[in-house]
């Protein structure tokens, strides 16, 4: 948003929308929740806001900034970085009153038995905004859709020189340290695989296996089912192999983080946008119809609160050096794979060729 540009105007959600729409529970992180809202297919204009976005909302209590400062540094700092369709687009919307706000916290309090035991009890805060969010779930039943983090595609600047993990697989090693993971996920994906899946078979597979799982999906019931799905692995296979979207932020990773948290101070405006391209959420979208392009965006490129989570960010660095999680040494030892304890041992043992 340059100074001389017209301000957009902000669609408002109208005071009967509490009782008149219905709200679908999406999904949520530690900050925001993700609905669906469904209209009354007369109300046209409301019908063409929602058609194709999802309604996100801020939680209550957590130190996130408000959105209208989120969407400032989104148009500033984040947007310039990457070409448009890389990323998921979104607009304010005003929430019209706090009954829309007590609507979603029933559908929330609904919800409280299946959601991630961290978040339950968790609500939606008295905003006066939301934000419409493109969605990127299906829109075919047939579609292939997958999210996921890319995290740190780099290593972190304080790593020490005895390490065999990067940052992401470290970091895995630590959760898994504290919380053992469960059952039917036990493997962690190393982050720089992302990018060296272009040269590597092997590596291609590994991601493949861990994105898109066979048993994740219906099993086709009918020949052309199998014939989509064949094609959308191989799209699947191109994209990881092609994409420009996670070595540009790879790179801007780098290009903006030269100290590591240790060497940053709360002022350090580069090293702070760094830590919002390490936690931004990739989605995939693969349609059921061959002609039709694969879509990928990045979404979650959210201003963090710099004053109120460095002191976490230094700490956790501190403990993946001092408990041996950079070095492989913690006790007892994690599981992972990660591509630098492989080039470590060597391409030839088994490992998984060239990286
Ligand atoms: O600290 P990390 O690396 O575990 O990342 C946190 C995320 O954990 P995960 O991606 O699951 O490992 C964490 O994700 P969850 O929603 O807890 O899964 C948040 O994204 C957190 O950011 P914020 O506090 O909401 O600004 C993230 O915090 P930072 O990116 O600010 O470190
Ligand atoms: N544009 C979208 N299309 C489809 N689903 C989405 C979209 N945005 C969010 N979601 C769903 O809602 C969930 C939570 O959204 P979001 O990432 O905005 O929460 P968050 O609190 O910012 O997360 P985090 O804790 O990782 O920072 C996502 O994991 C995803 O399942």
């Amino acid at each position: 948003m340059s100074a001389s540009s017209p301000l957009p105007i902000i669609p408002e959600l109208p005071p009967s929308a509490a009782d008149d729409y219905e709200f679908k529970f999406v999904g949520e992180g530690a900050s925001n929740v993700v609905f669906e809202v469904i209209v009354q297919p007369h109300d046209e204009s409301s019908r063409n806001l929602f058609q194709w976005n999802l309604l996100r909302v801020p939680k209550a209590g957590t130190k996130a900034h408000t959105y209208g400062e989120l969407i400032q540094y989104w148009e500033t700092v984040v947007k310039p970085l990457f070409e448009p369709e890389d990323l998921v687009q979104h607009q304010l919307v005003g929430l019209g009153g706090d009954a829309v706000v007590a609507r979603l916290n029933e559908v929330l309090e609904k919800e409280d038995d299946t959601r991630r035991v961290d978040f339950r009890g968790s609500r939606v805060a008295k905003a006066g905004y939301g934000l419409l969010v493109e969605d990127m779930r299906q829109r075919h039943p047939d579609d292939l859709t997958l999210e996921f983090k890319p995290k740190w595609l780099a290593q972190s600047p304080n790593a020490p020189a005895s390490a065999i993990r990067c940052r992401t697989c470290a970091r895995e090693a630590f959760k898994h340290h504290t919380k053992p993971p469960a059952p039917a996920n036990p493997t962690i994906l190393c982050a720089l695989d992302y990018l060296t899946c272009s040269s590597s078979p092997p590596i291609l597979a590994t991601i493949l296996h861990h994105l898109a799982p066979s048993g994740r999906r219906p099993a086709p019931e009918t020949p052309q089912q199998q014939t989509e799905q064949t094609q959308q692995h191989g799209q699947l296979s191109r994209w990881l192999q092609t994409n420009t979207v996670l070595p540009r932020l790879r790179a801007a990773q780098l290009a903006n983080d030269r100290t590591g948290p240790l060497g940053a101070d709360a002022h350090d405006a580069q090293f702070q946008l760094a830590m919002t391209l390490r936690d931004c959420t990739c989605f995939v979208r693969i349609p059921a119809d061959p002609s039709a392009p694969v879509e990928a965006k990045l979404a979650d490129l959210d201003k963090k609160n710099w004053a109120a989570k460095l002191g976490y960010w230094q700490a956790t660095e501190r403990r993946l050096i001092e408990g041996g999680y950079y070095a492989g040494t913690e006790v007892p030892r994690q599981e992972t794979d990660c591509q630098l304890e492989r080039v470590a041992k060597g391409a030839g043992e088994g490992g998984k060729g060239e990286v």
